[in-house]
């Protein structure tokens, strides 16, 4: 997509996006709750019309045109499966929606459940499933017209660790058969483990992209936050000594930062510290997530 604008009457959800995606690659789209992630998911689909800028997917409008709306799937947030039925008959239902016929469901069936390994589970109803298994039938739905670019909406969100680690193995073994992948997530370390990838949004314009490392190294070179955790609200006086030495307040009252290159600038500051009678319940810190990332972002943005 080249440019794209997409307004709802005077609030404008993307302001000027451009992304490609590469076959067989998987691009983890980051950024908080109302950044314009499920806009631009839907304006790759064809299910909003965008305000200017253009979309192209497999070289074609997915506005204007059904083929390349053909290629590609979406899973939903949300799971889009019948709870009163088994996995197979869900699967069996929604092939026949999608348009495929009697000859080819069982096979793409098999496949799917394959892939999404949940063979073990094709006679439990949908209702019966965990949250995990429950994504992955989902999935497996999308699959079944055998997409070349497979979109998710947050796949792993409310999952446990086992279930998220299957379900990022399902989508790297989908991109080693080639299909292109575009996930949202609010997890930095998904994003690291799964994606070739990453884009920031903030805003509705695309911060950052590129390989999650070379964003993190860019944005913070070799610096780490340091975090101190006090064991008491501060005084006025103790707060101009926490300043004094560099430290800032952040959104708990109980915990101050600072960001420093330096190997022995914790030890100092721990020093510095108690000489200064400032009792802490701990110091540490801390590698850069989402949220230090995107704090950064928005304090550049102004
Ligand atoms: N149909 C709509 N009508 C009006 N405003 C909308 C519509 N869809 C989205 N918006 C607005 O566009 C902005 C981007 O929303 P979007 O749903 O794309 O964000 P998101 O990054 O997917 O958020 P989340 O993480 O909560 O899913 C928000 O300000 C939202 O309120």
């Amino acid at each position: 997509m080249s440019d794209v604008h997409v307004s709802f009457g005077a609030r404008a959800a993307l302001k000027g996006l451009n992304l490609s995606l590469g076959q067989g690659e998987i691009f983890a789209l980051l950024g908080r709750n109302g950044s314009g992630k499920t806009t631009l998911m839907r304006a790759l689909t064809g299910q909003i019309r965008v305000t200017s800028g253009e979309v192209r997917v497999f070289a074609k409008d997915p506005g204007r045109e059904a083929q390349p709306r053909r290629l590609m799937s979406l899973v939903p947030q949300d799971i889009a499966l019948y709870p009163r039925l088994t996995v197979r008959e869900n699967l069996e239902v929604m092939g026949g929606m999608a348009g495929l016929s009697r000859h080819e469901i069982p096979q793409r069936v098999e496949q799917a459940m394959a892939v999404t390994r949940v063979e073990n589970r094709q006679h439990d109803l949908i209702e019966h499933l965990s949250g995990g298994y429950k994504r992955r039938a989902n999935i497996a739905a999308a699959l079944l017209t055998q997409p070349k670019l497979l979109l998710l909406d947050e796949p792993t969100v409310g999952v446990d660790v086992e279930a998220r680690l299957a379900l990022h193995q399902t989508l790297r073994d989908l991109r080693e058969g080639g299909t292109s992948i575009l996930l949202t997530t609010h997890d930095l370390d998904e994003a690291r483990a799964l994606s070739d990838r990453v884009g920031i949004l903030a805003s509705g314009r695309l911060a950052e992209t590129g390989p999650i490392g070379e964003i993190l190294r860019r944005m913070f070179g070799d610096s780490r936050e340091i975090v101190v955790g006090l064991s008491r609200e501060p005084t006025e006086p103790m707060e101009a000594i926490l300043k004094e030495l560099g430290l800032a307040p952040t959104a708990n009252p109980l915990a101050w930062n600072s960001w420093s290159a330096e190997v022995g600038s914790l030890g100092r500051l721990e020093t510095a510290l108690e000489q200064h009678g400032i009792d802490i319940h701990e110091i540490r810190l801390r590698e850069p997530g989402l949220e230090q990332v995107l704090t950064r972002i928005e304090g550049d943005q102004g």
